[in-house]
């Protein structure tokens, strides 16, 4: 049995992965750690992670930014494997990221779903003929209103799928209505839209003369993240130290 503490237990994802677990005799939750307590577990929740006394085989993060170096020194601390699932960090949170996974597994992944993950690997394929064939990339995202970071962690990863792709020939435009001249050929431009209870789409469209070529991924459920973590979680409990990512967990 897998032994697992929900870092974000009462947030959107958190209670989600609370009731997938649930359900799947191979996991269970040892415990919880969430700033709002506005919710009763089935397990203990502690209000940070520092705070957390009780042992666990991996930690599953699904919080906010800010919170990650707390959560990431803590795994370091504790010598326990972390899936980091939480987007939008910045430049020093991932060095921070890096460092840690010198001394513990880290799995890090903006989309856990399986098909955001097989996506990845098809826009390899597919910027190799139409990149280099002069069609313009434009990725368009859309999630709910709660969204704190933008562009979403999903669309940073197909841009730099691509990007690695075509040896990081493209730089990136975000929201070009700011952006008052004509679009550059080796650019990738990505649009964000914030409404509702979108759960998450993401389209990556290849413009050429006469033709479109679009990529789409739609979630209709959070349950499509939630099952991926909870794979990665499994995968990763035990493993030594070093930088994970989902293409270790769903192997195409
Ligand atoms: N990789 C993937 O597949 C996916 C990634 N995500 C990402 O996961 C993150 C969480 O998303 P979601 O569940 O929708 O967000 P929510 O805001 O619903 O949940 C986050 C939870 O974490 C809590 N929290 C914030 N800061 C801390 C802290 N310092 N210590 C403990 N708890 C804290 C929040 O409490 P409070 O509300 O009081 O701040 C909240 O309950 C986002 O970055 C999102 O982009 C989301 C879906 C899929
Ligand atoms: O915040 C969300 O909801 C989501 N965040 C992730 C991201 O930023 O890519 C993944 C998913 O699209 C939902």
């Amino acid at each position: 049995m897998v032994k697992i503490l929900i870092h974000g237990c009462n947030g959107r994802m958190g209670q989600m992965i609370t009731g997938l677990i649930k359900e799947d005799d191979q996991v269970e939750v040892a415990a919880g750690v969430d700033a709002f307590t506005g919710i009763t577990n089935t397990y203990p929740v502690f209000g940070n992670i520092q705070s957390c006394d009780v042992k666990a085989d991996v930690v599953i993060d699904f919080s906010n930014a800010g919170a990650v170096g707390g959560v990431l020194d803590y795994c370091v601390e504790n010598q326990v494997p972390v899936v980091l699932c939480t987007t939008g960090l910045s430049g020093e949170q991932l060095e921070k990221m890096r460092e840690a996974s010198g001394k513990v597994a880290v799995l890090k992944s903006a989309n856990m779903s399986m098909g955001i993950n097989l996506l990845l690997k098809l826009l390899k394929d597919a910027v190799k003929v139409l990149g280099p064939a002069g069609y313009d990339i434009e990725l368009v995202e859309r999630h709910h209103n709660q969204k704190l970071d933008s562009p979403s962690g999903t669309a940073l990863a197909l841009a730099d799928s691509m990007n690695d792709a075509m040896n990081h020939e493209y730089t990136y435009v975000y929201d070009r209505s700011q952006v008052r001249q004509k679009r550059e050929k080796k650019e990738m431009g990505i649009s964000a839209v914030r409404g509702g209870t979108i759960v998450g789409d993401h389209e990556v469209i290849f413009a050429g003369p006469d033709e479109v070529i679009e990529f789409k991924h739609t979630a209709y459920s959070r349950s499509v993240f939630g099952k991926g973590a909870v794979e990665a979680a499994k995968f990763l409990a035990g493993k030594p130290a070093g930088m994970y990512d989902m293409s270790d967990v769903i192997q195409f």
